[in-house]
């Protein structure tokens, strides 16, 4: 979203910890006691909730784009080590400029809001879910296995569909969401760009046919045989030189599906 609000200047001498502990104890809505036993005590539990902050969107609670980016690299080092199927969702609501040009930012607000709590709800502790920009949403869902994917995207999709908004006294809409997913490569190390780009392409496809609907890429076909998976997990030897001077290059043929992937051995 580009934001139109005028540009503030931040004076520093102004900035008291008095606006630390404000901004964290009144985080989440109610009041948070912070320690007061020691002033190190203290400072360490401010520092703390100001860490858990700047990794969350102030308006979802959910986790902001930035922590979603250091979960994926994360996830796209696990997969590469461990081979289990990882799926990353990208969700766009339907038609969302609509909802604020007709009932104004703030029920555009609580949309976004209660589409969070409905996502939050049909998703595992150990997924991650991210508002990922203005009204798009990512998430990441660690082992999930091939057949569970379009089951996962299509409950949730199904759940945004059928959960009514009350955005004022006795009005409530009812809103729609496009999904694009892609299970991560197995084996490979790739990077976090490629992994949305590719869900992004899914999604894009998805508002193509039509909007409230789920687009899922094949899963890849990254074949790697246990002969090729114990080369790629055992340490780099040298490369020998044969006489002529050519390489005797008996690294694997490593069967990549997906365009411009980079296969790197793992140590
Ligand atoms: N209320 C509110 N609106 C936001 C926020 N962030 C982005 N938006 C609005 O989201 C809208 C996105 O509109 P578009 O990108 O045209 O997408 P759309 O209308 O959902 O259309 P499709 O995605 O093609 O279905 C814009 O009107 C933004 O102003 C936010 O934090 N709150």
């Amino acid at each position: 979203m580009t934001s139109s609000a005028p540009h503030q200047s931040v004076f520093l001498r102004e900035l008291r910890l008095a606006t630390a502990h404000n901004l964290v104890t009144r985080a989440g809505g109610g009041e948070i006691r912070l320690p007061t036993d020691t002033p190190t005590q203290y400072l360490q539990a401010l520092i703390d909730g100001l860490c858990a902050l700047s990794l969350r969107d102030p308006l979802t609670g959910l986790a902001n784009r930035r922590h979603f980016r250091a979960v994926i690299e994360r996830e796209i080092d696990r997969v590469a080590r461990s081979g289990d199927a990882a799926l990353l969702l990208m969700l766009d609501i339907d038609h969302f400029k609509q909802i604020n040009d007709e009932h104004g930012h703030i029920a555009g607000d609580m949309v976004l809001q209660s589409v969070a709590r409905t996502l939050t709800q049909g998703i595992r502790p150990m997924d991650t879910l991210a508002r990922y920009g203005g009204e798009e949403f990512a998430i990441v869902l660690p082992v999930c296995p091939e057949h569970f994917g379009y089951l996962v995207a299509e409950r949730l999709r199904q759940a945004i569909e059928s959960t009514p908004i009350h955005i004022s006294p006795g009005q409530s809409l009812n809103v729609t969401v496009s999904i694009g997913g892609v299970y991560a490569l197995q084996w490979i190390r790739s990077t976090a760009q490629l992994w949305t780009e590719r869900a992004d392409r899914q999604l894009y496809l998805a508002k193509s046919a039509g909007r409230n609907c789920v687009r899922l890429e094949a899963p890849p076909d990254s074949t790697v045989s246990a002969e090729e998976k114990s080369l790629l997990f055992s340490p780099l030897q040298p490369v020998p030189f044969e006489e002529n001077g050519s390489e005797n290059n008996t690294a694997p043929d490593v069967n990549i599906d997906a365009a411009s992937q980079v296969v790197t051995p793992l140590r």
